[in-house]
């Protein structure tokens, strides 16, 4: 099928590599021309595994080329995805201005082909009808001389498709999804979205193919929308939930890390996002769950549930803050070196990055603070962004320890795993860790000459300089068959 996908961030460009990888004839549309000329030499703007190479075999296929020509978009695709980004506004309502800039664009160039509009932009509930009547406002407006206005305002349809890909694994989601959500209430339009899947569905390019079809949930427009707050809202709150029950850890003398082995088993909990640590941050939790309490606010509902959920992570992204006081007293003049600036492991973004809030404390303490990130490393795009200007930016993990009263692991990109921590000890003033993730071997790190803290262990545990030390892992074993029966 033609495809057409208006907008390349994360989501845009993911989309339409993926779909161009299975076989669809893609144009990718962007208003940034120094993005898209990048694209057309064949490289991502976005730091994304595996995202290179498939845009590379499709664009050598000829089944992926990008335009800043909106009008070429809308002619080539049957199917035209919005794709652009709906950022926090200060309330915490979403900014629609882009959504609705391509919605009007789209509605200036229709032909009078049959068209389905897709919203994959993470859209106000509601965002489903007030696209259609924008592309119809602008219908009326157009000035069309071969096809009468009438036939082009029936010629189009709008679906909701949100999107549940997560940044680092963006490639591996897309091709395999839990589900996919089609909200609308055109047969016609939800089966041209079932043969756009089709292949995805049967997991049809994919050595996988012996797993189930791929579970299609079709709703209607509003439930579609709700589905993706809900989504990320639920994702949030666990989080926050697991974060304080490791703070209730940290003072009971329990270790969160073995709690959330043991209610992750039962199958009513499951044991994803149970990974306690210095707050969630990102793109899209803080702006989504901001905006679905905006939402329940217009409708006079407070939703206390997702307000808690947002105050316990605020008070998160600064607990690291709280506990280099404890250790360290008075961070004035002291040095301390992050550990990973993005908001996750293999992205490149820092949108609402914890690190940025614990890097704006720091030094309004008066610290100095130093960082390492694998990917944001000194002259790279995203080490421009102005909340860095007082970091001093490390190129390698030695270089950042050098110093240091404490390092902070902010980020779990897994090398950190196995850093040489001896020889950053070496080089340290004083030697402390403090790991912001729970990602570390506690062991190993306090066998390097570090004391070593986590984020939910108790007090009471054994310490070592008077800071607490991680025990194993609870170990999950079966019963002996005698003791089943
Ligand atoms: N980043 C993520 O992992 C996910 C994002 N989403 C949602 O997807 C949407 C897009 O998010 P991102 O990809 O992160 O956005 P982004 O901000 O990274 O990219 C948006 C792109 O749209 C382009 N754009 C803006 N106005 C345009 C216009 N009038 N015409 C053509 N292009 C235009 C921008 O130049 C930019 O390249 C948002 O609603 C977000 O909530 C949903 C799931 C995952
Ligand atoms: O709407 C979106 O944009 C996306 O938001 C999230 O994806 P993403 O923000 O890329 O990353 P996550 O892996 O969900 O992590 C978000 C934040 O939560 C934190 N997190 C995650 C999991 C966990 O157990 N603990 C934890 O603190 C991460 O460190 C990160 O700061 C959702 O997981 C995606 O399904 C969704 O499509």
């Amino acid at each position: 099928m033609n495809v057409c996908v208006i907008g390349t961030g994360y989501v845009g460009l993911v989309t339409g590599v993926c779909l161009a990888h299975m076989g669809h004839d893609v144009i990718c549309v962007d208003n940034n021309a120094t993005k898209v000329a990048l694209m057309q030499s064949g490289k991502s703007p976005i730091y994304e595994p595996g995202l290179d190479e498939l845009m590379q075999s499709s664009m050598a296929a000829g089944r992926l080329r990008f335009t800043t020509d909106l009008k070429a978009g809308v002619e080539h695709g049957d199917v035209l995805f919005i794709a652009v980004g709906t950022p926090p506004l200060p309330t915490g309502e979403s900014d629609t201005r882009y959504v609705e800039a391509v919605a009007r664009g789209i509605g200036a160039h229709l032909t009078g082909d049959y068209k389905v509009i897709v919203n994959k932009s993470t859209v106000p509930i509601g965002s489903g009808n007030w696209v259609r009547q924008i592309v119809l406002d602008a219908i009326a407006s157009q000035d069309t001389t071969h096809v009468d206005r009438d036939t082009l305002a029936q010629s189009f349809e709008v679906v909701s498709n949100p999107e549940f890909l997560r940044e680092g694994s963006a490639v591996y989601d897309t091709f395999n999804p839990d589900r996919i959500v089609l909200g609308g209430s055109s047969q016609r339009a939800i089966a041209t979205m079932q043969r756009l899947y089709a292949p995805l569905i049967r997991r049809q390019f994919s050595e996988k193919q012996s797993l189930p079809a791929i579970p299609v949930v079709v709703t209607d427009l509003a439930s579609a929308e709700m589905i993706k707050y809900a989504a990320n809202a639920f994702l949030a709150t666990k989080i926050s939930f697991i974060n304080e029950v490791a703070n209730i850890c940290d003072r009971v003398g329990a270790d969160v890390t073995q709690v959330a082995q043991g209610i992750g088993l039962d199958s009513r909990i499951g044991d994803k996002f149970l990974q306690a640590g210095i707050g969630w941050g990102g793109s899209c939790f803080p702006k989504d769950v901001a905006a679905l309490i905006h939402t329940a606010r217009d409708y006079g509902y407070e939703a206390p549930l997702l307000n808690a959920a947002v105050q316990t992570n605020q008070h998160q992204r600064l607990l690291a803050l709280e506990k280099l006081q404890q250790m360290l007293k008075i961070l004035k003049g002291k040095t301390i070196g992050l550990l990973g600036l993005t908001f996750k492991p293999n992205t490149d973004d820092l949108r609402d990055a914890p690190a940025l809030d614990l890097i704006r404390e720091l030094v309004r303490l008066g610290a100095k603070v130093k960082a390492y990130d694998p990917i944001v490393q000194p002259g790279s795009h995203a080490a421009q962004d102005e909340r860095l200007a007082q970091v001093d930016l490390a190129t390698t993990p030695m270089q950042l320890a050098q110093g240091c009263d404490a390092l902070v692991l902010v980020t779990d990109w897994v090398q950190f795993q196995t850093l040489d921590y001896a020889a950053m000890a070496a080089v340290m003033r004083q030697r402390i860790v403090l790991d912001g993730r729970n990602a570390l071997a506690p062991e190993a790190i306090v066998q390097a000459g570090f004391a070593y803290m986590g984020i939910g262990y108790s007090v009471d545990r054994p310490t070592v300089w008077g800071i607490n030390v991680q025990p194993a892992k609870a170990t999950v074993a079966a019963l002996p068959a005698e003791q089943v029966a």
